[in-house]
């Protein structure tokens, strides 16, 4: 085995690794494991709120007194006992959805304050849990939210909006909820964990105001009726005192991991940001920038040394090509580091999709392009179309894990040895 081959395989079993100690069911366990609960009412909303409901039913059993999910199409595994499966709309709310969130609404509706309801949230959870405010309609919510994605709003902008047109956002699910006690699981899909973000915070104080969702639809040029204007200008909860929340797995637990697996296999690990962002392209050059210093002055971390990231880049599609963020990193990054030896990067979504494909993300090393040039692929063609997918494709170094099951950003890893 060469030595990048050696790499390759120590770089797939620190992803690995890190990807399954932020799995749902794994989270879930070991927090449940440190909390009393007897007779809860179970909630469970976002991409990841099956298999978090599965762990919760495997630990709690007859403590449950009954339970719904409200996951995304085809991301049930089957009947969990005692609960009620809802699969609904993402990334847009549907009448599904509104469907599911009224049986939710009427399960936890007229509780005692000796109640609990144990709330499992995980990323996806605005569009699958959502009630509109009085006077706005669905149909005003699918076409604004897809006007702000459209636009590029960032998901702070998204939600900020979300919330002001939601019956169950910004902290209003646990008024609704009150006086029974909310005990809150949170898998983070957001930068920098903000509870009132992730999922639009249905029991977390909203620290946006009517004001800021107005300037955000202004600034993207998002025309809204005097009626929804009313709606938007009535002020979320500020304060909520129902509500407990744990972050139950992040992008930071995934970086930690991957750093501890590092250790184990002889890798000196720095972790640089758990909250990476910008153009996916631009991204990569910082990355192997580091990379480089690392190689040549042994600085900021010696040989043998494991550089981790975690956050979630963007990509400004312009070409017809296939791929996601991730891949599109890998094959920047694998422009940049052509011919090098001893290096190998991995970058990949936690979910296990990496933008509209089957890929969860990509891993190269220095003789990635040799070996898209040799099967007559133009690497800086295929970058330019955004098609990072059929680039990597052609080399051998797509990262394929099917879907995970958890959902908590991005995480990139560079490998050298000496
Ligand atoms: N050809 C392409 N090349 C690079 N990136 C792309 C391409 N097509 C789409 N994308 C990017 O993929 C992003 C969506 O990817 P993905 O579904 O993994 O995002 P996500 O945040 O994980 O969403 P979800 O929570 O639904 O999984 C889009 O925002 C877009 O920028
Ligand atoms: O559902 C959402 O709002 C996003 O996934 C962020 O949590
Ligand atoms: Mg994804």
């Amino acid at each position: 085995m060469t030595k990048s081959q050696k790499m390759r395989q120590e770089i797939s079993e620190i992803i690995k690794y890190s990807i399954e100690k932020v799995l749902p069911d794994v989270a879930v366990k070991e927090e449940l494991n440190n909390l009393q609960l007897n007779n809860v009412y179970v909630v469970a909303i976002g991409k990841a709120s099956w298999r978090m409901a599965k762990a919760t039913a495997d630990v709690l059993g007859k403590c449950i007194k009954k339970g719904i999910v409200i996951t995304k199409y085809g991301h049930s595994e089957g009947n969990i006992e005692k609960f009620i499966i809802y699969e609904a709309g993402h990334p847009l709310p549907d009448e599904n959805t509104i469907k599911a969130t009224d049986e939710v609404l009427k399960m936890v509706s007229n509780l005692s304050e000796n109640d609990t309801v144990l709330f499992l949230v995980s990323g996806g959870g605005s569009a699958l849990f959502e009630k509109p405010a009085e006077g706005v309609t669905l149909e005003n919510i699918m076409k604004i939210t897809d006007k702000l994605m459209k636009s590029g709003a960032n998901i702070y902008e998204l939600n900020t909006v979300r919330k002001h047109l939601s019956q169950v956002k910004g902290g209003r699910f646990a008024e609704h909820v009150a006086p029974a006690k909310l005990k809150v699981l949170v898998l983070s899909d957001v930068l920098g964990d903000r509870l009132d973000m992730i999922a639009s915070g249905p029991a977390y104080p909203d620290s946006t105001t009517s004001e800021d969702a107005l300037l955000i639809l202004k600034k993207y040029k998002i025309n809204i009726d005097e009626n929804i204007k009313q709606v938007i200008l009535r002020e979320t909860p500020k304060s909520v005192n129902n509500a407990t929340h744990t972050i139950i797995g992040n992008v930071e637990k995934v970086c930690q991991a991957a750093a501890s697996k590092a250790i184990e296999l002889g890798y000196n690990p720095m972790i640089f940001t758990t909250t990476l962002q910008g153009e996916a392209r631009e991204a990569a050059k910082f990355i192997m920038s580091i990379a480089k210093e690392v190689i040549k002055n042994n600085r900021p971390v010696g040989v043998p040394a494991a550089l981790i990231f975690g956050g979630e880049t963007t990509v400004q599609v312009r070409g017809n090509g296939v791929g996601g963020r991730n891949q599109e990193l890998a094959l920047a990054a694998a422009l940049d580091i052509a011919g090098m030896k001893n290096v190998v990067l991995a970058s990949v979504g936690t979910d296990g999709t990496d933008g509209p494909t089957d890929a969860a993300g990509g891993i190269i090393d220095g003789d990635s392009v040799q070996r898209m040039k040799n099967s007559g692929v133009n690497p800086v063609k295929y970058l330019e179309n955004n098609d990072s997918y059929n680039a990597l494709k052609s080399s051998g170094d797509l990262l394929i894990t099917g879907p995970t099951g958890t959902n908590v950003n991005d995480i990139i890893v560079v490998l050298i040895s000496d």
